[in-house]
């Protein structure tokens, strides 16, 4: 379980964000790719050199981000989604071929808006290649964002799509456009209390309050997360200020976040929220909170040696 969600404040810079839920870590970090950082795409995809920070691992000189953003304010999040991703098998001539693994890297070195990543897509393959044999290729669908919109990036069967996102949320499968479907099931769902109501001649008392937002799933599986991130999302009011924009961040996340005991995998450990990361727009600040310690750590882009060519970690 993963869930992803982005918003603006009041002056139009996005926050963007997301819930990492698995069974364990891989010891990530942030991590920060400078300008002059050598990447070496897989196959013939080019580097613009926008310098990248996010939170991820790295793997034979490459950061292989879980989710990240760029100095641009653009920013992208790999979410699992098992069942339905296909990828290419063998890179295809005449496009730009991107491993599975470097996609969120390529997003953010070389883009500076959704719809400049959208323009690329149309002549783009994501290739089933792994970075080496400790690391298999990760079945993942992303989210794309900056301080205008977000889109959705899934690999089918029937090949790769893109997504308007108007709800700035995304979970796991079903395929995007499913869990849009699903939201309609939602429509009743309001934040009003009534005081009360008329069946016939009788009329019901509710208890005060009682009745604000009844009948949002309470579930942990992905499309009862999805209604809830987004409804939470799209209610939430608009925000002033760093402080106030990070707290709605993570309290909206803190609604589809999972706790121990509570979910099993596949292959029976419990699957929890191990992190919950909040990229700020507007000073262009990683925040991350791990399951087992509710302090928030925090880095800007601008703590990290940006003349460097190495990649750097905190
Ligand atoms: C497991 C993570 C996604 C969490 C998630 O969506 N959980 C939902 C579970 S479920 O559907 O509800 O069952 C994904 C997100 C980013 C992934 C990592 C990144 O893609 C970076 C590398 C990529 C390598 O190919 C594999 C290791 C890896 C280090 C990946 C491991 C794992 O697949 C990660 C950590």
């Amino acid at each position: 379980m993963c869930t992803a969600i982005r918003f603006d404040d009041d002056h139009d810079s996005m926050y963007f964000g997301r819930n990492l839920d698995w069974s364990e870590d891989y010891g990530e970090k942030f991590v920060f790719a400078p300008h002059d950082y050598h990447y070496q795409p897989a196959f013939n995809a080019e580097d613009k050199n926008h310098p990248v920070l996010g939170i991820g691992i790295i793997v034979d000189d490459t950061p292989l981000y879980f989710d990240c953003a760029n100095d641009a304010g653009l920013a992208v999040a790999g979410l699992n989604y098992a069942r339905y991703a296909k990828y290419a098998q063998e890179p295809v001539n005449f496009t730009t071929n991107v491993a599975a693994y470097e996609f969120p890297l390529w997003v953010t070195r070389n883009f500076t808006s959704v719809d400049d990543v959208q323009e690329a897509l149309k002549n783009v393959t994501i290739v089933a290649q792994a970075i080496n044999k400790q690391y298999p290729v990760a079945t993942l669908h992303w989210m794309i964002a900056d301080a205008k919109r977000s889109i959705v990036v899934e690999c089918d069967a029937d090949g790769l799509h893109v997504y308007d996102d108007p709800v700035d949320t995304l979970t796991n499968q079903p395929p995007f456009p499913q869990q849009m479907e699903n939201l309609g099931n939602y429509a009743h769902v309001a934040p009003r209390t009534q005081k009360s109501v008329k069946w016939g001649n009788v009329s019901l008392a509710t208890n005060q309050d009682a009745n604000s937002s009844e009948g949002l799933p309470g579930g942990y599986g992905s499309v009862a997360r999805f209604v809830r991130a987004a409804y939470n999302n799209m209610h939430y009011p608009t925000q002033s200020g760093e402080k106030a924009n990070v707290n709605r961040l993570f309290k909206t996340l803190s609604m589809v976040s999972v706790i121990e005991g509570t979910a099993i995998s596949a292959n029976g450990e419990f699957e929890k929220t191990l992190y919950t990361s909040c990229f700020s727009g507007a000073t262009r600040t990683y925040y991350l909170k791990k399951y087992d310690d509710e302090t928030v750590a925090s880095c800007a882009m601008s703590d990290f040696d940006n003349s460097a060519n190495t990649l750097q970690t905190k």
